[in-house]
Order: C-alpha cells, then sequence, then structure tokens
C-alpha cells in the first residue's frame, strides 16, 4: 500500500483577500506531486502550511503520519528541505561556502561532495556572495544545497524561475537521479507544462484556492481529444452535441466541416459513427490544453478512480 507524505484534511486558511481551501489531500511518498494553477491559486501557500511558515485556521495536516500541532520536530525538519519562491535576503552577504557550511551542520544526510558535483555542474560561481549572483546562479545554488541536504521530503517552490534551458535541463536530470537513488518525496509548485510532463507522477490543480482535484500524470495523456467531422451546419452539430454529453466546445470550423473536444474518444467513436456522422481526423490534446479545460471546470473522468490516493 501507498504511505503518504503528506495528508490535509479540511484545511483552511484565510488570506487577506481571500481563503485557500477547504483542502483535503493525500500525497504519496516516494514520488513527485506538481502543484500546478493559475497566480494566487494557493500553491506557495500550501507548501508554506507543510512547513509551519504559516498555519491554518482549521483542519489537520499529517506528516508521514503524524500530527505535529505544536510545531514540527527536529528531526522531521532536517529531513525536509525548501526551495522558496524568493530567496531569503539574510543569506545575501554569505559566500556559497558559507552557506554550503551552515546548512551542514543543519542537515545531518549533508553531502558535501554531492553538493560539489551539483554546483560544478551547475557553474555557480564559488566565491560570490548569494547576494551578488544572478537570479538564475541564486536558484541553481538553492536546488543544488537542498539536494545536498539528502531530504526525505522536497519542497520546490517554482524550481526553474529564471533558469535559462541548459541549467533547466539539467535540474530535471539532478531531481530525476535523485528520485532514482532516494525514496524521497517532491512537492514542487510550477507553471512549467513541460516541467511538469518530465518530472511529475501526480499532478494537483489549484484554483482560486480550491483543489479541483488529483490525477495521476500519465492518465491524464490520451484522454481528450479534438475531433474534426462532417456537419452541414449549426443545426446538425447541436443535435449531435445533444447525443454526446460530456463533449464540449462544438464549433464550425469551415463550411462543411466542424470540431469537439471530448473524453475518451475510442470509446464513443462507434456512437459517432452510429449517428451517421463522419469522422475526419482527431488528436489528443496536450497536457496544457487538458489542465486549461480542467481549469474551466471540465474534470477528467478518471479522476474519480483516484479517490483512493
Ligand atoms: N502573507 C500573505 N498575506 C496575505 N495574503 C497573502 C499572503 N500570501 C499570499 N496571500 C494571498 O493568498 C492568495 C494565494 O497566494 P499564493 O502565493 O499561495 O498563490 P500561488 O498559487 O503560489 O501564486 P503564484 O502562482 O502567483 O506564485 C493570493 O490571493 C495572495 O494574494
Amino acid at each position: 500500500m501507498v504511505q503518504m507524505a503528506i495528508e490535509l484534511r479540511n484545511v483552511r486558511k484565510e488570506r487577506r483577500n481571500k481563503t485557500i481551501g477547504p483542502l483535503t489531500l493525500n500525497l504519496p511518498q516516494g514520488y513527485i506531486t506538481a502543484l500546478v494553477g493559475q497566480n494566487g491559486s494557493g500553491k506557495s501557500t500550501l507548501l508554506h502550511m507543510l512547513l509551519q511558515l504559516t498555519n491554518p485556521e482549521e483542519g489537520e495536516i499529517h506528516w508521514f503520519e503524524n500530527k505535529h500541532e505544536s510545531g514540527l520536530p527536529l528531526e522531521l525538519r532536517q529531513a525536509i528541505a525548501y526551495v522558496p519562491e524568493i530567496s531569503l535576503t539574510e543569506e545575501n552577504h554569505w559566500t556559497t561556502m558559507d552557506a554550503a557550511r551552515f546548512r551542514s551542520h543543519w542537515y545531518p544526510l549533508w553531502d558535501n561532495a554531492y553538493l560539489e558535483e551539483l554546483l560544478t555542474k551547475f557553474e555557480v560561481p564559488r566565491n560570490l556572495t548569494l547576494g551578488r549572483m544572478s537570479k538564475g546562479e541564486r536558484r541553481k545554488f538553492e536546488i543544488a544545497a537542498a539536494l545536498a541536504a539528502c531530504p526525505s521530503l522536497l519542497l520546490l517552490d517554482e524550481p526553474s524561475s529564471g533558469l535559462d534551458p541548459f541549467a533547466w535541463k539539467m535540474m530535471i536530470e539532478m531531481l530525476t537521479r535523485y528520485m532514482d537513488k532516494s525514496n524521497a518525496t517532491i512537492i514542487m509548485s510550477t507553471h512549467n507544462v513541460e516541467e511538469v510532463r518530465r518530472l511529475a507522477d501526480y499532478i494537483v490543480l489549484m484554483h482560486q484556492g480550491q483543489v479541483l482535484g488529483m490525477a495521476e500524470k500519465d492518465s491524464l495523456f490520451g484522454l481528450w481529444s479534438e475531433v474534426w467531422i462532417h456537419a452541414n451546419d449549426e443545426e446538425e452539430l447541436a443535435d449531435l452535441a445533444a447525443e454526446l454529453p460530456g463533449s464540449v466546445h462544438f464549433a464550425m470550423e469551415t463550411p462543411g466541416v466542424a470540431s469537439f473536444i471530448t473524453q475518451q474518444f475510442q470509446q464513443i467513436e462507434e456512437r459517432i459513427h452510429s449517428l451517421g456522422v463522419k469522422v475526419i481526423k482527431s488528436r489528443s490534446l496536450e497536457l496544457d490544453e487538458i489542465l486549461s479545460l480542467w481549469t474551466q471546470g471540465h474534470r477528467p473522468i478518471l479522476i474519480d478512480q483516484m479517490r483512493g490516493v
């Protein structure tokens, strides 16, 4: 049975201008979960609650099956690494090596050789203070230092922000390799669909402070299709739409050709043929298109099968 790294039960956090939650989520141990959603949807707030940088007004959070209402115990804090959205200014006057030395005292599993390897790959300047680094250089240091702590739980808030494409690819490789050699759990917020595609095992979609759902990433591929058909006019298309509940975005493309979007096309293709409608072609939607439909309220059918996770 899959163990949970994090469980949230009806967690509610009041922010000045909105309520985050109630959130109920189970995030499995040993996997990468991507938190996706528009600006202000509550991704960073959720990460902050997992670090107890801020606490919910209501609800319960469990870390590896334990509640810690009076503060995270030392050994758990030492097993969590965090790359914040904005780096801490308190460390600005430190060089890479000063910051590494400080962290090595804090994290019992700190691996200095691993840090050296990652800094070299990332080409992070060693003797510059963190405050003088470019945004991307600082980000690379933060990611390398988070991995060198060998955490069981790695929380990443938009890790690729500021990375050039070469560094981004390297980060993907580093995170993948780390997951291969450990039983760590990564929870990352991201706006980068390619990052989700390459890294995530699970996707949590947030929207306006709510969780719209959680899905196994692979289950989403091939789920939605755009289909082009022969249709004489709007009226004929409306008749077809009425026969295909759950299909959306019916539109006349050119005279005689219409399109629509549907889930599990293979299962309804026969039905379309039996209605005397000729299919011209179809294509599977990309992940970003699926996430956008989901945000609009078109929930993936398979998501209800994920309830047990
Ligand atoms: N310290 C705070 N005090 C008051 N409101 C806050 C605070 N931090 C965040 N908020 C508000 O809470 C909401 C959620 O913010 P949050 O930073 O969690 O969103 P996000 O999904 O991470 O956004 P983004 O993608 O832009 O980083 C926003 O409306 C934001 O204005």
